[in-house]
């Protein structure tokens, strides 16, 4: 059954440096990713999603476990991975120099494909991903989101089975955002590629993935798609208050929210059952704290309700 998954991971682990400094950022995780599913990866900085990506990618070698990718291992035959998958990594400035149009064409040669292949291709997935414009400048002098957005581009050439992303949005402006969401959900759909990104925004990871793993200090802490992971949480619905400045804490309702509130600067998160939200902005918003409240937000869980339920930690989540 493991011969058909794009990847099986078992009890994959791996340590960064040695004795007192030793870091377990991959500890015993074990994972299927299926053909032609979008499957992310979740988790704040240092839960060693990285470190996973880079294995999957027979970059780095784990310290036990295994990993096959389309029945292939991995681990004892790293080249396999590179032939299989094209990988974007965090810091992607190996064709610096180039300009775009030629470092894409190069990366397309470089995967095999003939010239005129790589020029059609160049020139589609600059189209794409709304390129033109800078397809004659270097790389390395663009700005860091254009840069980005050339080092997708370089990415998608060369129609390889999978695509390995490490945080493929990061720093995009929303309109490349969606470009590259659309580009990869094109190959899903018409070539059946099989795509693992990592990201930080919960956000993008509801609407875009079919899968998630939640990873927490190196290790797996769920793993399904979005919609199943929020229904397993709970009912309790998100109300969000945004203070234009002190809130109101002697008014009653205030003060019994503020009990439970995680507060981020003037933003109150709170989660309650349904019928207490609605009674609690019924109160909020028919008394005088009404006059203090900047916004608010009554919402279904998400994403980040279910790493907090599962004992995650909200820093570096990203939600806009
Ligand atoms: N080369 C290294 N030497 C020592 N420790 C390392 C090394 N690379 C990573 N680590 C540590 O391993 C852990 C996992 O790192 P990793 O880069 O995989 O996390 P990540 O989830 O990708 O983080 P981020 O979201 O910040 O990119 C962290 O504690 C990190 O400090």
């Amino acid at each position: 059954m493991t011969a058909v998954l794009s990847y099986a991971v078992r009890g994959l682990t791996r340590r960064h440096g040695a004795g007192e400094c030793a870091v377990l950022a991959n500890d015993r995780i074990d994972l299927d990713v299926r053909p032609a599913e979008v499957f992310g990866v979740l988790g704040p900085n240092g839960a060693g999603k990285t470190t996973l990506v880079r294995q999957l990618m027979g970059l780095l070698r784990p310290d036990a476990g295994s990993i096959t990718m389309f029945g292939h291992d991995i681990v004892n035959r790293p080249a396999a991975a590179a032939r299989m998958a094209a990988y974007l990594g965090q810091d992607d400035l190996a064709l610096a120099d180039l300009p775009v149009g030629l470092a894409v064409e190069t990366t397309a040669r470089l995967r095999g494909l003939s010239r005129a292949a790589a020029r059609r291709e160049r020139d589609e997935v600059i189209e794409e991903l709304s390129l033109g414009a800078v397809v004659s400048r270097p790389l390395g002098r663009l700005s860091g989101g254009q840069r980005r957005l050339a080092c997708v581009a370089a990415t998608l050439v060369g129609e390889r089975p999978v695509l390995v992303l490490d945080e493929p949005t990061t720093g995009l402006d929303p309109s490349a955002r969606r470009s590259v969401w659309a580009a990869l959900e094109r190959r899903r759909a018409e070539r059946g590629t099989t795509v693992v990104l990592i990201t930080h925004n919960v956000l993008e990871a509801e609407t875009v993935l079919d899968r998630v793993a939640v990873l927490e200090a190196g290790r797996v802490i769920a793993c399904d798609s979005p919609g199943r992971l929020k229904a397993s949480v709970s009912d309790d619905v998100r109300l969000d208050l945004v203070w234009r400045h002190d809130p109101p804490v002697d008014d009653p309702t205030v003060a019994r929210l503020a009990a439970t509130a995680r507060v981020t600067g003037r933003r109150w998160t709170t989660r309650l059952a349904q019928a207490d939200a609605r009674d609690a902005l019924g109160q909020l918003t028919s008394g005088p704290a009404f006059a203090a409240l900047d916004d608010f937000s009554l919402a279904t869980p998400s994403l980040e309700d279910v790493y907090l339920t599962l004992g995650g930690t909200c820093r570096d989540l990203e939600r806009t």
